[in-house]
């Protein structure tokens, strides 16, 4: 099954527009795990399977595990969500782009080393940087389009032709781009209006809107400014304020408890 088949299946089935992000700051994690020469792997496998039941997706960051040299917790992370939550895709969160013969060498790393079954990419080089993830067409390509951080604007809003860049990029993602149906873009959560106008542009195409929680975002902004037309459309992603909830022994509980409003409050204004 597609990333995009998996994605709207999950959509439906488990009425849920919330995407669980795994971002591991070891500092963070509950004195339980001091110990735990195999936490990383650990302390995000036991917030999986805590909040799976209320994500559309899984959304791991590189970077955190990169920077502990915990490649090898990623890899077996993915393998367990597959394993245990087939139902949950994987969206690696990567911001990839470059030469296309150096694209094809992070779309090996994306989708064969890691199993993902999307990975977010920097549109920035261009159509061909994009080309060899977009040729994977079971797989989702995320690209950036208006991000959530706060100097956002500062390329993404620089007037081209009349347009504000980010809107020249959601067309070309949506008119251009998108031959294998295979894409999606970020809109941070932190710009309700600019996800209004994103969603204008286009159509049903489905946007990973991070931002929410410990960045501010409001959810039902998002939701009433995004949506598409059947109430679905969006990936909304919490990273810290679920998997941080607690820094007790009731971690995992708390984790779900999050995601579980977050949930809820989405559905409120679907
Ligand atoms: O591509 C992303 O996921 C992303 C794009 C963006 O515009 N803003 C943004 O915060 N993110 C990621 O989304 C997550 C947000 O984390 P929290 O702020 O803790 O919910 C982090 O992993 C960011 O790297």
């Amino acid at each position: 099954m597609s990333f995009m088949q998996a994605l709207r299946r999950r959509w439906q089935q488990a009425d849920t527009l919330v995407c669980v992000g795994l971002d591991p700051e070891p500092a963070r994690f509950p004195a339980s795990f001091a110990a735990d020469a195999d936490a990383v792997f650990a302390f995000n496998r036991d917030i999986v399977d805590a909040t799976a039941e209320f994500a559309c997706a899984f959304k791991p960051q590189i970077a955190h595990f990169a920077a502990l040299g915990a490649e090898d917790a990623l890899t077996r992370l993915i393998a367990h969500i597959h394993a245990r939550h087939p139902e949950v895709p994987v969206i690696l969160d990567s911001k990839r782009g470059d030469i296309g013969s150096t694209a094809q060498h992070y779309v090996s790393e994306a989708f064969d080393r890691y199993r993902a079954d999307a990975v977010t990419v920097n549109p920035y080089m261009g159509r061909d940087s994009a080309q060899p993830f977009l040729d994977r067409a079971e797989r989702g390509v995320v690209v950036l389009c208006r991000t959530s951080n706060p100097g956002a604007g500062d390329l993404q809003d620089l007037d081209v032709g009349g347009r504000p860049l980010y809107q020249r990029v959601a067309e070309k993602v949506a008119n251009e781009w998108n031959g294998h149906g295979n894409c999606a873009l970020v809109v941070g959560a932190t710009w309700p209006e600019q996800l209004r106008e994103v969603r204008a542009i286009v159509g049903e195409l489905p946007l990973l809107v991070p931002g929410v929680g410990a960045q501010g975002g409001d959810a039902q902004a998002v939701v009433s400014n995004a949506k598409s037309a059947d109430g679905t459309g969006l990936m909304i992603n919490s990273s810290r304020a679920i998997l941080y909830a607690s820094s007790g022994d009731d971690y995992a509980e708390a984790a779900a408890a999050a995601a579980r409003a977050l949930r809820d409050d989405i559905n409120r204004y679907r």
